[in-house]
């Protein structure tokens, strides 16, 4: 277990019209994101040209930008999202294009998440190259509930999200408003949320808001996780009912350190029992094994190999897994974790 020097990638999605071209431009023109690489995913050849235009007004950025228009990167262009990385990657290393220091990934606003990430997380060239710093997701304030309610991709986007973009602040009600975040609070509590207008946010808000910053430190596990230190549920609790294809995020405490040799085949089990569903696991483990705390990742089948954190933010060292899925069965979770 080491610290990560990967390249750092953004996912932004967000459903269609959401706002995430507005907010790619204006985050490209802050002089903080100078070095940055885009990938840019739309369905169709319309509207690429002024995309391009509105996009590379540095051309720093220029030299850097990939547009993929054929298809949908969750559907028909996994392969070539990974052959883009690895191309941008190597082209890096031989200074065929600016050294970039962080990757842009824009979806289509139909784009399903889960296999995005699981192609950035499970194509090994692209997982030893790159790694996931932060999931974005632009949210319209005026259609949003709207969309989460029917369009299961937008839902989806909404559950996976680390950082929740709220935008078009100008067109919506303070009531729409705070439907909208008491409806994302909901979907997914451990989200940061942000109202935006015009796409005008802080880069650091979206940027090396994971595991690990740009300059090879480690960020904030806690922001990370971004689940509670106690289960607001308190442990011990019933979870709520699901329906088998509701999106659900629970977070699972636990009450004593454990051994990494304890907690891995159980995580693994959880992986091959929910496949598909588990849209994405994080945790911070408390392993008595280990010098520091661990940090774990999952995403579908996949658990990824963990990291050693520096130590621990907080008074009480406490073992927090966060799971987001699909019809996840939380009580057979829990069942298994509590068992060790
Ligand atoms: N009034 C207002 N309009 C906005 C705001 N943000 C974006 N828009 C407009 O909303 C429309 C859609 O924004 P885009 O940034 O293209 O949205 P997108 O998510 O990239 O769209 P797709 O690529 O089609 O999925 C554009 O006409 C933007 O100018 C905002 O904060 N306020």
């Amino acid at each position: 277990m080491s610290h990560d020097p990967r390249i750092p990638v953004t996912l932004l999605t967000g459903f269609l019209g959401s706002g995430k071209t507005t907010l790619l431009n204006k985050l490209l023109n802050n002089p903080g994101m100078k070095d940055t690489a885009v990938v840019i995913n739309e369905l169709g050849e319309a509207g690429l040209d002024h995309i391009l235009a509105r996009t590379v007004e540095s051309e720093h950025v220029a030299d850097n930008t990939v547009l993929l228009s054929s298809g949908c990167l969750c559907c028909t262009l996994t392969n070539e999202l990974a052959d883009t990385l690895r191309d941008l990657f190597f082209k890096r290393a031989l200074s065929a294009i600016p050294e970039f220091k962080r990757l842009v990934i824009e979806t289509t606003g139909m784009a399903d998440p889960g296999p995005i990430l699981a192609n950035l997380m499970n194509e090994p060239v692209i997982s030893s190259t790159y790694r996931l710093d932060a999931v974005v997701v632009t949210i319209d304030s005026q259609y949003g509930i709207q969309q989460i309610e029917k369009h299961g991709e937008a839902r989806k986007q909404a559950a996976v999200a680390d950082v929740l973009l709220l935008t078009k602040s100008d067109l919506a009600t303070p009531e729409q408003q705070e439907a909208l975040a008491a409806t994302l609070t909901e979907l997914n509590p451990g989200a940061t949320q942000h109202m935006i207008r015009h796409g005008e946010i802080e880069p650091e808000h979206l940027i090396d808001v994971g595991l690990f910053s740009q300059d090879g430190k480690q960020a904030q596990p806690q922001r990370w996780l971004r689940a509670p230190t106690r289960s607001k549920a308190g442990r011990g609790m019933l979870p709520k009912a699901v329906h088998d294809d509701e999106i659900v995020s629970f977070t699972v405490t636990l009450p004593k350190p454990l051994t990494w040799d304890q907690l891995e085949p159980v995580l693994k089990w959880l992986c091959a029992t929910f496949g598909e569903q588990l849209l994405r696991l994080k945790g911070i483990i408390h392993a008595e094994d280990q010098p520091a705390p661990i940090a774990v990742h999952a995403v579908q089948h996949t658990l990824y190999p963990p990291t050693l954190l520096e130590g621990w933010d907080e008074d009480e060292p406490l073992t927090r897994i966060v799971f987001i899925g699909k019809g996840v069965d939380e009580l057979r979770v829990r069942d298994a974790l509590m068992q060790l």
